[in-house]
């Protein structure tokens, strides 16, 4: 389950769409939704039909089943043993984290490998499919594995009984934890503070725009094979929901994506570092244990190194304050439009790939060189200009050796720049989180409020998780400015003293 962040770089940019990257432009990215006779696409993320957002989502997917069903998964455990899954250490139970999980039936030892689901019972995009014809299809026009799996789930799906994966589908969730399922009005409202509203609105176009890209390329083609009331945008809503959530790639396959049923029933925590692979040995998808556990205790894997945010885009949670040491908030920089030199240090950064408005990640324990460069280049006065080329290259990743990165004579105006950065970010987190107080209460049902009030948390915890990591990058900040300004002071005093003494 650690692959989503993939999917934009490595499975759509030969559509033209934009790929993700760790920094981000700050563009605003629009919702377009367009669809065929120009009309409005019905679906559940309407994001540019504002009214909608007052209403529920339902879920408009005529299979899986309600994210906390354990019935519907005993079904998937009996189908699977019978299918050829070794038997288990664990069991599918209903969860304290993650509503349903795998939990110990006996003790785990450290150390232990678990789990071996046969490569037969795994889903990637060799899979044979119900209706070889529509596969072959999507094989001639080269689709990539992203969509190709999320049109064989649809596929699959759609035969009910009739398709092998029945019971597996029937257990996954009919509407996955998703920021896919949130409308732009939700977006804006909840994550107004959040680079991640930009991420999401970016994933929520990649994944419209997979969709029509392959409605006009192949399946309006090939009605008879994809028609519309199944190959639809609310139907891959679904399957891109459940991919980001549940998709594993294999590093000891060539890095092949698949998903795996049964494994797929682990939750993450950010104190395990163990991850799902395929065991050459064994020969099947297996994970090593890094703890141990007693029965009873649910059993957790890593779904990779990711900031708060990127588990809420991908997965729908946020984990506790302070739980992730691999935390990180994207902080805005840009360039002032008053500067000077703001035409030649723009047309320098657009050389080295990047934008005058550009995020970099934070982290509790500091920001990367590539943030120091883009500070000094955005405080240089016209004439370090020699210096500016240097600044744009060292502020992307193009260039390897950063280590000397140091121009003394506008650190402190770099290092304040990002501080005041810092403290315009912050004070957009504490507005939101003021606000959010109050919470609107203009639903007419219990299951509207319920969803406004998941929503809510899920933003609070964003929040205040992000704004704690710029909170002590201001304290870091702070703390060196405080320093060479006290250093200058001291030098400034020893010179004054030189010259009383010669007066
Ligand atoms: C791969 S599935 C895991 C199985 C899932 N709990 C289920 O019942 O189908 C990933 C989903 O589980 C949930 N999840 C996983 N880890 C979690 C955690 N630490 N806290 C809250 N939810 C979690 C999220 O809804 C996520 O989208």
């Amino acid at each position: 389950m650690a692959v989503a962040s993939r999917f934009m770089c490595t499975t759509l940019t030969h559509h033209g769409f934009s790929s993700t990257t760790h920094r981000t432009h700050l563009g605003h990215a629009q919702l377009t939704l367009s669809s065929r006779k120009n009309q409005i696409i019905h679906c559940s993320v309407s994001a540019s039909d504002a009214t909608k957002t007052s209403s529920v989502m339902e879920p408009v997917i005529p299979w899986g089943c309600d994210i906390d069903s354990v019935e519907i998964a005993s079904a998937l455990q009996k189908w699977l043993s019978e299918s050829g899954l070794p038997p288990q250490k664990m069991g599918i139970q209903r969860v304290d984290v993650g509503e349903r999980g795998l939990v110990a039936l006996k003790n785990i030892r450290k150390r232990e490998k678990l789990l071996f689901v046969p490569p037969s019972l795994v889903i990637t995009a060799d899979s044979e499919w119900s209706c070889p014809e529509a596969g072959e299809v999507l094989k001639r026009n080269s689709v990539p594995d992203w969509p190709f799996i999320a049109t064989y789930l649809i596929s699959e799906a759609s035969r009910m009984k009739s398709s092998r994966w029945s019971n597996y589908i029937s257990a996954l969730p009919r509407q996955p934890y998703s920021l896919l399922y949130w409308s732009q009005a939700e977006l804006d409202r909840y994550l107004e503070a959040s680079q991640i509203r930009e991420r999401a609105i970016e994933r929520i176009n990649n994944v419209i725009g997979t969709y029509n890209d392959l409605r006009l390329r192949i399946f309006s083609k090939y009605p008879d094979l994809f028609p519309e009331e199944v190959f639809n945008i609310d139907s891959f809503i679904w399957s891109f929901g459940i991919l980001f959530s549940r998709m594993v790639r294999l590093p000891s396959m060539d890095g092949k994506v698949a998903l795996v049923p049964w494994a797929d029933m682990l939750n993450h925590s950010c104190d395990v570092g163990t991850y799902l692979d395929y065991d050459k040995s064994s020969k099947g998808i297996v994970f090593t244990t890094d703890r141990v556990y007693q029965p009873g205790e649910q059993v957790f894997i890593s779904y990779g190194k990711k900031s708060n945010g990127e588990l809420l885009l991908s997965y729908g949670f946020v984990p506790r304050e302070g739980a992730n040491p691999s935390d990180s908030v994207e902080l805005p920089l840009s360039l002032e439009k008053s500067d000077e030199s703001y035409e030649q240090k723009s047309e320098l950064l657009k050389k080295y790939g990047l934008s005058e408005s550009q995020c970099f990640p934070i982290q509790i324990t500091g920001w990367p060189v590539e943030l120091m460069a883009y500070a000094y280049l955005a405080v240089s006065p016209s004439s370090l200009s020699g210096k500016f080329e240097e600044m744009a290259a060292a502020a992307s990743n193009k260039i390897t050796n950063k280590k000397d990165l140091r121009y003394p004579e506008i650190e402190e105006q770099a290092l304040q720049f990002i501080l005041d950065s810092c403290e315009f970010s912050i004070s957009k987190y504490n507005k939101f989180l003021q606000v959010s107080g109050s919470l609107d209460l203009d639903v007419t049902s219990p299951k509207q409020l319920n969803r406004r009030l998941f929503l809510k948390q899920l933003a609070v915890d964003l929040s205040t998780s992000e704004r704690r990591i710029l909170f002590r990058t201001q304290y870091i900040l702070r703390r060196r400015l405080r320093d060479m300004r006290s250093g200058e002071l001291r030098a400034l005093k020893i010179f004054d003293g030189f010259r009383n003494l010669f007066q």
